[in-house]
């Protein structure tokens, strides 16, 4: 049974109007019905731990105990559906040993547009009918490296071929977004690239189409015969299964009817499907890095014909978490060194430590850095708002309510919720689940098909509430996101970039809300500097925090001191000036002062 959002409101708003089985009695007060008031006021920075602990919420009494039944099975019982894992058609003449030439000829290309265009009728808007570019004018360009290809300013300026230009049509895409105005003629051009866009500013096409012209134009590869081991061309990796499976989607739009065969693999989702797709030939892979690597031991997949690697979230991917992985796979395996290969890094923060590891991958390569290094898109109006743990959930709640009351950026809007732990995923959704708020919740405790369906029921609005960990927060794009909130602030200020990025895309407004307390010290300064340099108002009392912090008080994050940005081409620092922003930061503390590295701040949702 399927409760809207419009009925789970009147629902709520009537008190006991709740009629379905699975919803207990909410325990949630609106603002209105109580006899208190709710401040988002925060107390002065350094009385603020006791005075406000005093006045706990009214509200925060969710009984979560034994009778309720759990929530989790009544979305599954609306959303089963296959898993990317199963059931992919492949495209038409793939080729096992080069295309049109491969085992799959003669199966039936799938359309990848249908489902768009069921999807915009159902919600009765047009989705993606094109990128608001003023939001992107006069954006700070730079490249550096040797003799850069200039940018274009139409997709008719470059030579992609009729195939990908008549598929960039069907995604309605009108003009290049900035990234993509630079970046395309760069990769087309052969170079090895290292690029920062802001987040949802259109990176994915800007290293797909590259790689999907290129594998055009070399008409016939010969392939090594060797049975049941794959030979791709190009290699795409990102660091979720969700990731993977949307980059794998979008190449599947870019490169339909154009002969080139898209195959993804990632974790938890049955091999044996993804083993007989690679059978059925490759020429781009899109995987997660744990899966590739098991498919390279079982010699199902080889990289000797490696022409493209592409790494996506690529600071994410060199990160401590990751880095001996993209070593084996890259360095210890079978695939052509740079130079040899073409090697496309993507992502919306590049701190100078990483830039540094992953120049071990390039050759001679492009820097492009478009918006500032790092920070945040202005197309995102950023609140933060002090709140203590103990009052976290009211307030939440007090947020959603009044989002249902008055609505956000058109009635279907979508709210994302991070929180630090899977745990605190699973204690909050359930909360918000029998306070009324149809919620579901994703992170790396859960199964795969859990994790698919909770994204699902997310993205079709029958939970329009998603409480998830970092699994969630890079690179998922899902066009109704219009508020993204920080239950938990993460500990690193690139990764509060990534999450409030799931909203504000493709030229879109958006709006992020920070829930800052005593334990989040150590962001105050990283985070008032980000919302500065976006033109956003940083409340007073998160000056004072930043200035403490600034002093020596509590301030572990890696970014801090004037570092967070990454500023520039790490190159150039190598050069010249040591210890100024490039994009006028707050200077003082030069670059890439990682102190001890990566290791404390990796999560374990990643795949
Ligand atoms: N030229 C274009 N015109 C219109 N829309 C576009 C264009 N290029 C990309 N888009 C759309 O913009 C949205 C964001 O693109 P994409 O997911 O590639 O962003 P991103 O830069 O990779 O973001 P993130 O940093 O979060 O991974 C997508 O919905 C995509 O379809």
């Amino acid at each position: 049974m399927r409760t809207s959002w419009a009925d789970s409101a009147d629902n709520s708003a009537n008190g006991s109007g709740n009629s379905n089985a699975w919803a207990p009695r909410a325990a949630y007060v609106p603002p209105h019905l109580r006899n208190r008031t709710m401040s988002s006021e925060a107390p002065a920075a350094a009385a603020a731990g006791t005075a406000v602990a005093a006045s706990l919420p009214a509200n925060d009494r969710v009984n979560h105990g034994g009778s309720i039944p759990h929530h989790g099975g009544y979305f599954k019982a609306d959303n089963g559906r296959q898993g990317y894992g199963s059931g992919f058609q492949s495209g038409g003449g793939g080729g096992w040993n080069g295309r049109g030439a491969g085992r799959d000829r003669g199966r039936r290309e799938v359309n990848p547009f249908e489902n768009d265009e069921a999807e915009e009728q159902s919600l009765g808007e047009q989705e993606n009918t094109g990128i608001n570019f003023e939001a992107y004018d006069d954006i700070p360009v730079e490249t550096s490296g040797e003799n850069v290809p200039p940018p274009v300013n139409t997709f008719a300026e470059i030579d992609l071929g009729e195939a990908l230009n008549q598929n960039i049509q069907r995604c309605k895409y009108v003009k290049p977004t900035p990234v993509q105005r630079y970046a395309i003629p760069i990769s087309l051009a052969g170079r090895d690239l290292m690029a920062c866009a802001q987040t949802g500013s259109g990176k994915t096409a800007a290293f797909c189409f590259p790689i999907i012209s290129g594998i055009m134009r070399e008409q016939y590869v010969q392939r090594p015969r060797v049975a049941r081991t794959a030979f791709p061309l190009a290699l795409i990796l990102s660091p979720t299964r969700e990731l993977s499976c949307q980059i794998h989607d979008e190449a599947k739009k870019f490169s339909y009817q154009t002969g080139v065969k898209v195959v993804v693999a990632y974790g938890g989702a049955p091999i044996n499907q993804q083993l007989r797709e690679l059978e059925r030939g490759v020429d781009i892979l899109v995987a997660t890095p744990g899966r590739l690597v098991d498919l390279l031991e079982r010699a199902r997949v080889s990289l000797q014909m490696i022409r493209y690697l592409a790494l996506d979230e690529a600071d994410r991917m060199l990160d401590m978490g990751f880095e001996p992985q993209i070593r084996k796979i890259v360095e210890q395996m079978d695939m052509p060194p740079p130079g040899m290969r073409q090697t496309l890094l993507f992502s919306a923060t590049f701190p100078k430590e990483i830039q540094r590891l992953a120049s071990d991958f390039l050759a001679s390569y492009v820097f492009l850095a478009v918006g500032r290094v790092g920070s945040s898109t202005d197309l995102i109006a950023q609140r933060v708002e002090y709140v203590l743990e103990s009052d976290k959930r009211s307030h939440l709640m007090d947020l959603l309510h009044a989002q249902r009351e008055n609505g956000i950026s058109g009635k279907q809007g979508l709210t994302l919720v991070f929180v630090e732990t899977k745990k605190g995923a699973d204690a909050l959704e359930h909360c918000l689940c029998v306070n009324g708020f149809p919620a579901a919740s994703i992170h790396g405790d859960r199964t795969q098909q859990e994790r698919e369906l909770a994204l699902r029921s997310f993205k079709t609005g029958i939970t329009p509430i998603l409480v998830a960990t970092d699994v969630a927060a890079r690179g998922l794009d899902i066009p109704r996101v219009a508020h993204v909130v920080n239950f938990d602030l993460p500990n690193d200020i690139d990764d509060y970039v990534h999450r409030i990025g799931r909203t504000g895309r493709a030229g879109k407004m958006g709006l992020a809300t920070a829930f800052f307390n005593e334990s989040n010290l150590s962001l105050a300064k990283p985070l008032a500097d980000l919302m500065q340099e976006a033109n956003q108002e940083v409340p007073a009392w998160l000056t004072r925090y930043a200035a403490r912090a600034a002093y020596g008080g509590g301030n572990r994050n890696r970014r801090s001191g004037g570092s967070r940005f990454g500023g520039r081409d790490f190159r150039r620092d190598n050069s010249t000036n040591k210890g100024t922003d490039y994009y006028g930061g707050s200077g003082g503390g030069g670059y890439g002062n990682y102190g001890g590295g990566y290791g404390q701040g990796v999560t374990s949702a990643w795949d």
